[in-house]
């Protein structure tokens, strides 16, 4: 229903989108994950016609968008990342702003006021103004905005950014709710977890590229003949990291904070060299777990570098 066609988008000489293609049907929940930079944000907008490509199509039912915006803007919601909110401006007043924009007005303006209200949970905080609002509740509302019209497909750009646990948790919740509502889902992320728990299918997005697509298990398959260990303990630099390199050349070596990651193929028995290689660098290792593989592993595998660098 909605569909990109080889999308490209150049700023100045820079090519920050290149040869995307995506396919996004009624129903579907879609995840596109990768780092910072990689293009997400541009490819949405380009998706909700609020950049023209440089070249490439946007189709929507069957008719290209540069036809008619109107049509796709009218059934789309849109959840930016930064936060455009009126902050001198209660919850309700905000609301009831963008509904306006909308053309809602009257009695289901209100109506749909206080169902958003109560989708998003702001329902006790409606009359209070939105400079006392937690970072959180502020995405909150910013969603809110994007569902008052009731769009049919909606699109997020990392809504969970620079917030709270608690808020986070809650916004993946309606966020989830809503798509077992029966909400198309377009959800962009660097947090491959959210995207594993709120996506059927990923499109994975490197340097402007679309580098993989799948379900979270067809994707998982492509790393199934890897393993990756998971070390803990004392001295394990980059220096160590060189010589599991060179004792595995097949190896790819990355840290998340105090852990140390090893991804090799399943084929190898490592442990035990690697094992007998800390006590050769004076390096103390005091766990070793080897880990099912994740979408984090799928992207380190793709790309050779790790989702969060
Ligand atoms: N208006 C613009 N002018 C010039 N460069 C831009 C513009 N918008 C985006 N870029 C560049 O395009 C690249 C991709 O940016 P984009 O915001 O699409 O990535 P992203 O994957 O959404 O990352 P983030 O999560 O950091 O927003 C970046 O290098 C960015 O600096």
């Amino acid at each position: 229903m909605l569909q990109a066609i080889n999308l490209h988008k150049r700023y100045k000489t820079k090519e920050v989108v290149r040869q995307v293609n995506m396919q996004l049907e009624a129903g579907e929940s879609i995840g596109l994950l990768g780092p910072n930079g990689a293009g997400k944000s541009t490819t949405i907008s380009m998706l909700s016609s609020l950049v023209m490509p440089t070249s490439g199509e946007v189709i929507w039912n069957s008719e290209s968008i540069n036809k008619n915006p109107e049509s796709l803007r009218k059934t789309l919601g849109v959840v930016p990342q930064e936060i455009a909110l009126y902050p001198e401006l209660s919850a309700k007043e905000n609301l009831a702003f963008f509904g306006r924009i909308y053309g809602l007005k009257g009695s289901l303006l209100s109506e749909r006021v206080e169902e958003t209200l109560q989708k998003i949970g702001l329902s006790d905080r409606k009359n209070d103004i939105v400079k006392t609002f937690s970072g959180g509740m502020k995405r909150r509302l910013n969603i809110g905005a994007a569902l008052l019209h009731r769009p049919s497909i909606l699109i997020m750009d990392e809504p969970t950014v620079g917030i709270d646990p608690q808020s986070r948790a809650y916004i993946l919740d309606t966020v989830k709710q809503l798509v077992e509502e029966g909400m198309t889902l377009l959800y962009t992320s660097h947090y491959m977890e959210e995207v594993e728990l709120l996506c059927d299918k990923i499109y994975i997005m490197d340097q402007g590229e679309i580098i993989a697509f799948g379900t979270k298990e067809q994707l998982k398959s492509l790393v199934s003949n890897n393993q990756t260990i998971e070390l803990k303990g004392h001295l394990l630099t980059e220096e160590f990291g060189e010589v599991l390199k060179k004792q595995f050349p097949t190896a790819s070596v990355r840290y998340e904070e105090d852990i140390f990651l090893v991804s090799m193929p399943k084929k190898e028995e490592p442990l035990a060299t690697i094992f007998a290689l800390a006590a050769e660098n004076d390096v103390t290792i005091t766990s070793a777990i080897i880990k099912i593989p994740s979408l984090e592993d799928v992207f380190l595998h793709l790309t050779g570098k790790a989702l969060r660098d």
